[in-house]
């Protein structure tokens, strides 16, 4: 008899070695939905050309890194990227013409990258996000509709955590809250954000949205939202405690991707939020 099941759908890691590669690797080796057709690192990456699982310290995995997109992404159905925004850039393209789905997490982005990605999308399917966890889209929804209840008597701060290594601050997280703020009250993030205070900085403007990062230790990700009044305080938190929350959501965003129409998404849609 022969198996006439379909071969699970072949997605490819981009930036394997990092600290997202290598969880969305453990994510998909355990998956029985989904299967690690590929990995990819920069150029003169010391990887590149070895077994993927040899250079995790385990196992050969019968996976070569490369540092060639299109001949990685050549009959995958996705590629999942977490790494630098010109990394990110550039591969936007290259999946598109692949007939790729492109999954990115990649956070630090200018407005110039988010239009390129946005252009890039017009060829294919594109699922971005600043964080790929449930519990912080569900955060977003939250803050946008205690954002909507609340005036301008209540100040809105956003305080987020990372680890020492982070090099993009305010969070891609923190970024999304703020947004989401802002829609739920009718204003511009662009116009009411406060990034960093240092000086004689002169009282709080009524209205703004303010934005504090940490970066110390090994915080993987902690974000809070504000809502400050004379007399009380709402904070809507939450807390990161292990990776595989955004390697999970970005499989999960790999596999809804499959059979969209070509455009941009964020997890809300995956999610159904
Ligand atoms: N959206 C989300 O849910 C999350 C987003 N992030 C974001 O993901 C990004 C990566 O985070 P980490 O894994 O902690 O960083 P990392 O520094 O540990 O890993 C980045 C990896 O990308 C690789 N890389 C750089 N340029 C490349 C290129 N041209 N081609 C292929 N690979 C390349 C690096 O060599 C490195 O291995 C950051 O922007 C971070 O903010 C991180 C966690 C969750
Ligand atoms: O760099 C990280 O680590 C993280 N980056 C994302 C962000 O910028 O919000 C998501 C998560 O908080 C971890």
């Amino acid at each position: 008899m022969t198996d006439t099941a379909a071969p699970l759908p072949a997605i490819v890691v981009n930036g394997v070695s990092g600290r997202m590669g290598r969880m969305l690797v453990q994510v998909l080796t355990g998956s029985d939905k989904a299967r690690l057709a590929g990995a990819l690192e920069r150029p003169g990456h010391p990887w590149v050309g070895k077994d993927l699982g040899l250079m995790l310290g385990g196992a050969p995995l019968g996976v070569t890194v490369s540092d060639d997109p299109a001949a990685a992404l050549s009959g995958a159905q996705a590629v999942v990227d977490f790494t630098a925004p010109a990394a990110t850039v550039a591969l936007a393209p290259v999946a598109m013409a692949a007939g790729c789905a492109h999954v990115i997490g990649t956070t630090g982005l200018s407005k110039d990258d988010i239009a390129a990605i946005g252009a890039a999308a017009k060829q294919g399917v594109i699922v971005r996000a600043g964080n790929m966890s449930l519990g912080v889209n569900l955060l977003v929804a939250l803050t946008r509709k205690v954002a909507a209840a609340l005036d301008a008597d209540y100040d809105i701060e956003i305080v987020e955590s990372h680890h020492r290594h982070k090099v993009d601050a305010p969070s891609g997280t923190a970024l999304m809250l703020g947004q989401a703020a802002a829609e739920g009250r009718g204003v511009s993030l662009d116009e009411a954000a406060v990034r960093g205070r240092d000086g004689i900085t002169g009282p709080r403007e009524r209205g703004s949205i303010g934005f504090s990062a940490i970066r110390a230790g090994d915080y993987i990700g902690e974000h809070d939202v504000i809502f400050a009044a004379d007399g009380e305080r709402i904070i809507l938190r939450h807390v990161a405690s292990d990776r595989g929350v955004f390697a999970r959501g970005a499989v999960k965003a790999a596999l809804w991707a499959q059979g969209q129409a070509k455009g941009e998404y964020d997890m809300a849609a995956v999610l159904g939020l």
